[in-house]
């Protein structure tokens, strides 16, 4: 294996909760795998349009699964999500605000790791929703962002660019055949490698040269 680090993007939508498994799995692993981890905040909505897919909430015995599946996944990852029918009607707004904070800083990629957590929280932990810009704000404020600047992200969200951004990225996501969230590109020896889900780490492993020891690694 070549002593270059890995890239490895991650296109999620905070709406996704097996994208939050797949983050925090990432996130944890990123100290101990030979990777370059790039934050991708993409549109779920915009994968199932592009890609003629349809929420899994619309097949009842698959919603059923999800349910119970994510309950042990997160008990078995460690991340603490409450499954539940979320009310909110499509990310578009706060899929935006994401997006404005991962252009604000490029390349750095702190502020859009703890925004999202804090977002992820806000719809799988404690049920308050994300979609009001309130809930944005105060989001944005856990994350360590002061009022000054989130009240710029929020503008900066509305900009042409950020859409546009937002469109691209999900396009991206469907030009690599993505039909769903959480989507992990990997590029190895430049070729790009897909995987969905956040179930696929010791296969993704595997072809990347590295060890998947579970979810919970020991960080060196
Ligand atoms: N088996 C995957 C399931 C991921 C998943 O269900 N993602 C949802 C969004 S939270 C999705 O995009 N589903 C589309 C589909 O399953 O067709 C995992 O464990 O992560």
């Amino acid at each position: 294996m070549s002593n270059s680090r890995k890239v490895v993007k991650l296109f999620y939508d905070v709406i996704s909760p097996y994208s939050w498994l797949a983050f925090e799995v990432l996130c944890r692993y990123r100290n101990v795998w030979n990777i370059d981890l790039k934050f991708k905040p993409a549109l779920l909505g915009g994968v199932f349009r592009g890609s003629g897919n349809q929420e899994p909430r619309f097949v009842q015995n698959k919603f059923s699964y999800l349910i119970a599946d994510l309950k042990q996944m997160s008990e078995f990852f460690g991340v603490p999500l409450n499954p539940y029918l979320p009310g909110e009607k499509g990310t578009l707004n706060v899929m935006r605000f994401v997006t404005a904070v991962a252009e604000k800083e490029k390349e750095r990629g702190v502020l859009v790791e703890r925004v999202s957590r804090e977002l992820w929280k806000n719809i799988w932990s404690t049920h308050r929703g994300v979609t009001h810009p309130a809930l944005l704000t105060e989001a944005g404020l856990r994350a360590g962002l002061s009022a000054s600047e989130v009240e710029e992200l929020l503008i900066l969200s509305k900009s042409q660019q950020i859409k546009d951004k937002l469109k691209s990225v999900t396009q991206e996501a469907l030009d690599y055949q993505s039909f769903g969230l959480p989507l992990i590109v990997c590029h190895v020896n430049g070729k790009a490698e897909v995987f969905f889900g956040s179930d696929r780490f010791e296969l993704m492993a595997h072809r990347i040269g590295e060890k998947w020891v579970g979810p919970h690694p020991v960080k060196t």
